[in-house]
């Protein structure tokens, strides 16, 4: 069983420490006959009493001391009556208590457990004990045998404990016949295990390389591997190349097998143009829906507000402010249409035109609703329109099912009450998330979708922002002016040359915007290394943890995010023997870190220092931690005034975040950013990319590497191009579903 390097260690569990019920990890005490020993790791279902024979390393942790490190662990019946009683005391076996279990074992002493399984009838002559409660305990210790049974043989095929408890929630009983007899199905959403390691299991079986199960998994795997890019379809020849590719057989194969999934209702396909695109069920009806509702509210819009140019005329007195004619025209469209879309670049004046539409619309007595897509878009519409502004998810009461799908109570059924919705950074909602509010937008109500096109799409797959506008259906006012006050800066002059195709200016040297040359990629890591933790705080005062941020395309690559957040957290928080350190899935985080949330995660409580406590902490959600609990594996980080706690489950939501990727900054604003750049993947250097985290910097921006992959990057106008159904299905282009 021990793999080279490791070693092995047989013993009773003396008892459980700590118990992550929803992962497996536990901290529990083994008496290996010399020593108790502390043993860590993955150890789902092992309860006191129980043999183990465990496999890992010896690990110091600064708090706890040595701890044994379990890799692998197979577990036995416990072996005699004294271990037995401890099993049963534990509380392993449900309807099991310590007295019931004295009782037990004293009647059947090491046998109990055979008893208990094989012979329920007999449990009867304890006291307390009835034949339906027999029953119960006989069904129970079968569930714990058949799961223990099932994480052995499955452990054979290389799946963790951890993955084995999925498998068996998902297929129960069933969970070893199953995996036999289609390892593919380990890679249903539930269970989640890629297409490449179920397939390195059928291979061990022997299965064939063109075995249906095979190809349709395969196919599968390619459609949501496109969507994790972004598409929400893909063109039926596209994918059935790509997936013969990654099978290594005969296209005419995928075809084949696209039609039986088609004909199953797995896919949906579409013709758009003449060119069959191919979704997954829950995204098209997402994008069908979408399309229908937008038909629906244009048909029934909100009531004209008439009169606009005199109570706008108020309005610029009142702020002291000329509206520019783009912005008037955007105020009357929003004010007399049903949907507006309000589109422009960094300072073209769209918060100014939007507090304008927001104080006329309430004026005429509407109620208006704010959101955005992400908590620091939420808070900032906030700070700029005096308004309370939520998230999206926040807005429609999001809850969320088992397996962590989100469920909005706000919908169809229980509509939002308001007269207009306004949604801000429309450049980031997503096809799901843009289904979710329209479905609670009742119709007859006002909505404005305010957005820079040319920002960097959503994380998730679609194009909405995009389709929108390319539909031609919806009115769309583009400010395209910057204002003077906005023009002083070089942050923002740049952005507009960078979006029109322009090199933006390098060589001015007393702005905001700088750019220092250095061509060699560590020199690029050290120089941005010495600006955030020492010329930047001090010639300008900015803290290194919460006002400068460095950006980087890649997480990969010397220049990466890995790479970078390893040296920054070296060089602004490095190691102090009074701060406590913890590795999370192979990251180091210690006392004082910034880090940052990386996925929405609304169940996930929090306090606030006054007291209040609540719940949620989103995307992009950036923190420091305070203190690190070794014992308890928990991370306790303040995200502003709110204080957060991990574990070790949660713990992979969190991210070093001195460095963060382009995309993962979206919607964020900082004092001051540092970019490396110095080429990198191709696919990475492209012009949104660029213009979206330059648009990123409030008061400084410095980019370090060479001219030409600026050059480069503002050159390549690729617009990161995605399949989506929206603006055909807007325009109705001749779709015709197969
Ligand atoms: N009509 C106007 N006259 C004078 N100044 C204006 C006018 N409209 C906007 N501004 C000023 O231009 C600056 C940028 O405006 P605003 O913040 O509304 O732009 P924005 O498009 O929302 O920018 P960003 O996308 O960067 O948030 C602000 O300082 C604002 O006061």
């Amino acid at each position: 069983m021990a793999e080279t390097g490791l070693l092995e260690m047989t013993g009773t569990v003396e008892q459980i420490i700590f118990r992550n019920e929803k992962n497996g990890y536990a901290v529990i005490e083994i008496n290996n006959g010399e020593e108790l020993v502390t043993a860590v790791g993955n150890l789902p279902f092992v309860g006191a009493g129980e043999e183990l024979h465990v496999v890992g390393n010896w690990i110091t942790s600064q708090n706890y001391g040595e701890q044994f490190h379990v890799e692998a662990f197979e577990r036995s019946k416990p072996a005699n009556e004294a271990a037995m009683l401890k099993y049963l005391s534990s509380g392993a076996v449900k309807g099991v208590g310590p007295s019931t279990a004295k009782k037990i074992v004293e009647l059947f002493g090491g046998t109990a457990l055979e008893v208990m399984e094989n012979e329920p009838e007999r449990l009867c002559s304890v006291r307390g004990i009835t034949k339906p409660k027999a029953e119960k305990i006989c069904e129970e210790v079968k569930r714990l045998g058949g799961i223990r049974q099932m994480m052995v043989q499955l452990g054979g095929y290389g799946i963790s404990p951890e993955e084995a408890v999925r498998v068996w929630k998902y297929y129960g009983a069933q969970s070893v016949d199953r995996v036999r007899e289609n390892p593919y199905c380990l890679c249903e959403d539930g269970v989640s295990i890629g297409f490449d390691r179920a397939d390195r299991i059928a291979a061990s079986l022997e299965r064939p390389q063109d075995d249906i199960c095979r190809v349709r998994a395969g196919i599968l795997h390619v459609i949501k591997h496109n969507m994790g890019n972004g598409h929400t379809c893909l063109p039926a020849d596209k994918l059935t190349s790509a997936a013969a590719r990654l099978l290594g057989v005969e296209q005419s194969l995928t075809r084949d097998v696209l039609e039986d999934l088609k004909a199953d209702t797995s896919v949906v396909a579409c013709t758009f143009r003449d060119r069959e695109f191919v979704f997954l069920p829950g995204l098209y009806r997402s994008e069908v829906y979408s399309a229908e509702r937008i038909k629906m509210l244009l048909r029934f819009p909100a009531p004209s507000v008439t009169g606009v140019d005199d109570r706008l005329a108020e309005v610029e007195r009142e702020f002291g402010i000329q509206y520019a004619e783009g912005q008037k025209q955007a105020v009357r469209e929003a004010l007399s249409k049903g949907i507006l879309i309000l589109t422009g670049g960094p300072g073209t004046g769209k918060t100014t035109t939007l507090n304008a539409i927001i104080r006329l619309l309430e004026r005429s007595g509407e109620k208006v609703l704010l959101a955005a897509p992400t908590g620091r878009a939420a808070k900032r519409m906030s700070e700029l329109t005096g308004r309370e502004a939520k998230t999206i998810h926040r807005l429609l009461q999001v809850e969320w099912d088992e397996e962590d799908r989100p469920v909005f109570a706000r919908n169809e059924k229980n509509l939002l009450e308001c007269d207009a919705l306004v949604i801000d950074e429309l450049s980031m909602v997503d096809t799901a998330l843009f289904e979710a509010f329209l479905r609670a937008l009742p119709l007859g109500r006002r909505l404005i979708l305010v957005g820079d096109s040319d920002q960097l799409p959503s994380v998730g797959p679609g194009n909405v922002i995009g389709d929108l506008i390319a539909s031609g259906l919806l009115p769309v006012v583009q400010l395209r002016q910057v204002f003077r006050q906005s023009m002083q800066s070089l942050i923002v002059r740049n952005a507009h040359r960078i979006v029109s195709g322009e090199m933006p200016e390098l060589d001015i040297r007393n702005e905001d915007f700088f750019f220092l040359k250095c061509t060699v990629p560590a020199n690029i890591g050290a120089t941005i290394v010495d600006l955030c933790n020492r010329r930047l705080p001090e010639s300008y005062g900015f803290s290194s943890l919460t006002e400068i941020q460095v950006l980087s395309p890649s997480r990969k690559g010397e220049l990466g995010t890995t790479e970078l957040n390893k040296k920054l957290q070296q060089a602004i928080n490095p190691p102090d023997g009074r701060k406590t350190e913890i590795r999370v899935n192979g990251s180091l985080f210690r006392e004082g870190d910034k880090v940052m949330q990386v996925r929405n995660d609304y169940n996930l409580p929090w306090n606030r220092l006054d007291g209040s406590v609540g719940e949620g902490v989103f995307n992009g959600d950036l923190g420091i931690i305070q203190s690190i609990d070794r014992r308890a594996s928990v991370i306790t980080v303040r995200m502003d005034d709110r204080i957060v706690s991990y574990e070790t489950e949660t713990a992979a939501e969190l991210e070093l975040a001195y460095a963060m990727t382009v995309h993962k900054s979206q919607g964020n604003e900082f004092p001051a950013v540092v970019m490396p750049m110095y080429r990198g993947a191709p696919q990475l250097a492209y012009r949104n990319l660029l213009y979206t985290a330059v648009t990123r910097a409030k008061s400084l921006l410095i980019l370090v590497g060479t001219p030409e992959t600026v050059r480069s990057m503002v050159e390549n106008n690729r617009k990161t191009r995605r399949y989506t159904g929206l603006a055909y299905l807007l325009t109705g282009g001749g779709e015709d579903e197969v």
